[in-house]
Formats: structure tokens, sequence, C-alpha cells
């Protein structure tokens, strides 16, 4: 189930807030300018399926939020048990970067948690199938697909020659709890 959870960068061992209720997710999100919003996705995707197959299965939302935030590009990370070098695609995610557009994934299978960093905060949030989730330009943040992960999301892009991370150099994500989703904490 999506799952925000919200801690004081200072106190990774109490959270001040948990809420599954999406509707609380995404409250608690706008204020920091983060978009947060359900979408529908629940068209199977067979494990034969590849990333053209997914762009196709969900052309419809993702021109319209191309049209509407003035994305460029698109394209498709899927990760399944067939996926091979897991620890390594982990690894280039879970130290704090940023980057300088807006980081938008629409996940459209499985889950995988993005931590986002800002006034004091850390925001955890749990995206599973039907979330997008839309982090601004320039906000420290880091990604845990998990040990084991599957998942499967649409990245948006602004610039077509790609994505880039820049790190900042904080240490902060090894004090934090890593993604695992047999341990989901219920409020
Ligand atoms: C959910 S897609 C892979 C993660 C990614 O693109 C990113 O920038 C994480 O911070
Ligand atoms: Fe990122
Ligand atoms: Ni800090």
């Amino acid at each position: 189930m999506s799952e925000l959870t919200v801690y004081l960068e200072s106190d990774a061992r109490r959270p001040e807030l948990r809420t599954t209720d999406p509707v609380l997710i995404a409250g608690h999100l706008v204020h920091s300018g983060i978009l947060y919003e359900r979408w529908a996705a629940d068209t199977p995707l067979p494990a034969s399926t590849d990333g053209g197959d997914v762009l196709r299965v969900y052309a419809g939302p993702i021109a319209r939020l191309k049209e509407a935030r003035g994305f460029r590009a698109v394209d498709v990370v899927r990760i399944t048990p067939r996926t091979e070098n897991v620890a390594t695609l982990r690894a280039k995610f879970l130290d704090e970067h940023i980057h300088d557009e807006d980081e938008a994934r629409f996940f459209v299978e499985g889950a995988a948690a993005f931590y986002i960093h800002l006034e004091g905060r850390v925001f955890r949030v749990v995206c599973e199938a039907g979330d997008l989730l839309s982090i601004p330009a320039g906000t420290p943040h880091w990604f845990d697909m998990g040990a084991s992960p599957r998942f499967t999301a649409i990245r948006f892009f602004g610039r077509p020659d790609g994505w880039v991370a820049s790190p900042t150099g904080d240490t902060i994500a090894a004090r934090f709890p890593t993604f695992d989703p047999d341990r989901m904490e219920t409020a």
C-alpha cells in the first residue's frame, strides 16, 4: 500500500506521522511543492512486457502529463526478479542527490520508496502501482528499490538528452531505514 512517513531529519527512529490515506499523502506533500496523485494503473504486465509496451498501454496519461508540465521525453524502468545486477542498480540511487529538472515518476507495477529531504524533514513516500510523484527540481532526495526489487515506473524528462543526478554529498540516507516491502509498518 502507498505510504507517507514523515521524520525530523535528526530522528530516523520516531516518525512524526505515517499515513496510507492518498488524500492525506497528497495534502502533506503539496505544501512542499511535491505533486502526488493516484492514477489508474491496473493493466497486467506479463513478464515479456518491454518498455515500448508499457508506453503504449499508458499513452493517454503520459501525453496528458507531458502537455500539462512541459515534459519532452519519457522512458521506462522495469525491474523484475529476472533483472541482472540489481545491487548495482539499487546503489545508483541510494545516495542523496538532486536533478536540475522536476523528477516525475508514474508507478505502474510493484513498489519502491522515495526519500525527500527538505525543510528539516525527510518525507518517505512508498510508491505503488497508480502513484504519480513529482519532486521539484533541486530538491535533495534518494530512492530505494529494496534488496529484491520489483517495480515498473515511467519517467518523465524535460531534457531529451537525458537524466543527470548531482550528488549532494550529504550522508543522511545512511541514517534512515531502507525500503523493505515485507516490513512495512502500519499507523
Ligand atoms: C523510479 S525510477 C528510478 C529512480 C530515478 O530515476 C531517480 O532519479 C531516483 O532518484
Ligand atoms: Fe532522483
Ligand atoms: Ni539536512
